[in-house]
């Protein structure tokens, strides 16, 4: 039997990240943020003074990441994630990473990866496929705390206002739009707190290794 591939979907600043890493400690395999691969593709084209939508350049950059070169402090900021949708919405750029992302989710052991797509497109015969979710005022209030706490200056309105531009964004491009795969488990995280999640999380893997 192939290796345990659990795919963890949903949108921003849902909770997924934070799942994902806890189950790969949980069961022992690697784990894959495959939106800091976005991140670091738009940080290219910033950094180079380019226009987010410059489709050449942009596959260029997705074409030539190297992961061990990723700042994700950096990546991991407010400006970054509105960019990364920008360049995400680009069908060369999707498809420059797919097989990166494919080659990861194939280790013997498996993997967990998360992301938008990972269920309807990476990994379409993933063991496990969750779509974690929640209200977009719970997860604009979780943003702005993270960004808070890392010394971003930020406030709730116009996080929240960041979090619906990116619903919109991700759930409305043509190709690989965020939506839940049609075998995935929903998982809404809007009353429950990080170890409640987790919990839920644990005993849907667990139920589909059986
Ligand atoms: N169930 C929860 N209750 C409260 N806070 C949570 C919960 N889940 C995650 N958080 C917090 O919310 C913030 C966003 O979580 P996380 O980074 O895991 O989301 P994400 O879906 O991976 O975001 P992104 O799409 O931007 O990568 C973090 O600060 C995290 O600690
Ligand atoms: N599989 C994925 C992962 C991410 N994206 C896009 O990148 C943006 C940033 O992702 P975060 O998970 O780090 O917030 C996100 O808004 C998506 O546009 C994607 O398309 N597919």
């Amino acid at each position: 039997m192939s290796g345990l591939v659990i795919a963890i979907d949903g949108p921003a600043a849902s909770g997924k990240g934070t799942l994902a890493r806890r189950l790969a400690e949980r069961f022992g395999l690697r784990h894959l943020d495959t939106g800091l691969l976005y991140r670091a593709t738009a940080c290219v084209l910033l950094d180079e003074g380019l226009p987010l939508n410059d489709v050449e350049a942009a596959t260029a950059a997705a074409r030539g990441l190297s992961l061990v070169d990723f700042d994700e402090a950096r990546l991991r900021s407010r400006e970054m994630g509105e960019a990364a949708s920008v360049v995400a919405a680009i069908p060369p750029v999707r498809a420059a990473l797919v097989d990166l992302q494919r080659r990861f989710a194939a280790c013997e052991k498996g993997a967990v990866l998360d992301g938008r797509d990972i269920g309807t497109v990476i990994c379409p015969n993933a063991r496990v496929k969750i779509y974690v979710t929640a209200s977009p005022e719970t997860r604009a209030q979780r943003r702005a705390l993270e960004l808070t706490a890392r010394g971003e200056k930020t406030d709730y309105q116009s996080v929240l206002a960041d979090v619906k531009k990116r619903d919109e964004r991700d759930g409305s491009r043509s190709v690989a739009p965020l939506k839940p795969a049609a075998d995935a488990i929903v998982l809404d995280t809007s009353d429950l707190d990080i170890e409640e999640a987790f919990r839920v999380a644990v005993e849907i893997v667990e139920r589909a290794k059986r």
